[in-house]
């Protein structure tokens, strides 16, 4: 499928700052299936990369899925101030390396995070403007368990662990600038792209406005 160009072009003429589009949700409710297509069909949308103590999944890869690093590593890093954010989920540690992300913005990319409420709760914190956070809700609690079994990734009692957790995750609802309830991914992908649609054209993010007006006025 092609990337999407169209905003883009605007971007170049004028010159915008990127922004940190999250999405969140209960454990299954289609995050990282949502985020891979966008990945593929966005063009100028970059994937956040964390660091994990959590094992490996079979197919995931090493610096593509997560950067797969021991405890004592992870909090090194954590202490040395490399993250922009980091939090505890279901028992192991997750974090988003600052430094990508920070380039990232500063060069107009916008850059997609799979995180968790805690996450979304510190970028918010630090950097409000640049956020945009999208919340993922399954449609039904009996969809959301399918989708865990389906997947067959993890074990019995991680799924259960995760289901657990999810009216935890689900009361953080109201944190988030939008919602969406992924019973279709086709349907969810669109309404995503057209959050960002509009994101990129807000007038705070582009940067080059000013002078734009200014050129086309002393044009007139
Ligand atoms: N709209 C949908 N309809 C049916 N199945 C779906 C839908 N969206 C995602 N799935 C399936 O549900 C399973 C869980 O999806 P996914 O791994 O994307 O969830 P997640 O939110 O990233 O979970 P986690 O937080 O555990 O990483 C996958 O097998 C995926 O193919
Ligand atoms: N706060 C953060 N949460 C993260 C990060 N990376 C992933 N996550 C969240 O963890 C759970 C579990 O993910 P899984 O890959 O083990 O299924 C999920 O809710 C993710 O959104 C991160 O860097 N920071």
């Amino acid at each position: 499928m092609a990337k999407n160009e169209d905003s883009k072009m605007q971007s170049n003429i004028i010159g915008r700052r990127g922004f940190m589009l999250v999405l969140s949700s209960p454990s299954g409710a289609g995050k990282t299936t949502i985020a891979r297509r966008l990945i593929e069909e966005e063009n100028g949308l970059y994937m956040s990369v964390s660091a994990t103590t959590r094992p490996r999944r079979p197919g995931e890869v090493e610096g593509k899925d997560y950067y797969f690093v021991e405890d004592e590593t992870f909090h090194l890093m954590a202490n040395r101030g490399e993250f922009l954010e980091h939090a505890n989920v279901f028992d192991h540690y997750y974090a988003t390396p600052a430094v990508p992300v920070m380039n990232a913005l500063s060069e107009g990319r916008d850059i997609l995070f799979d995180i968790d409420w805690q996450g979304t709760q510190q970028i918010a914190d630090k950097s409000r403007d640049d956020l945009v956070s999208v919340f993922i809700l399954p449609p039904s609690t009996q969809d959301l368990e399918k989708r865990l079994l389906n997947r067959a990734q993890d074990s019995a009692e991680v799924v259960a662990k995760r289901m657990s957790k999810a009216a935890d995750e689900i009361s953080h609802y109201r944190e988030y600038d939008y919602i969406l309830v992924n019973e279709n991914v086709d349907k969810a992908i669109s309404d995503i792209k057209a959050i960002m649609v509009a994101e990129r054209l807000k007038r705070d993010r582009q940067v080059g406005l000013t002078d734009f007006v200014k050129e086309l006025r002393d044009q007139i």
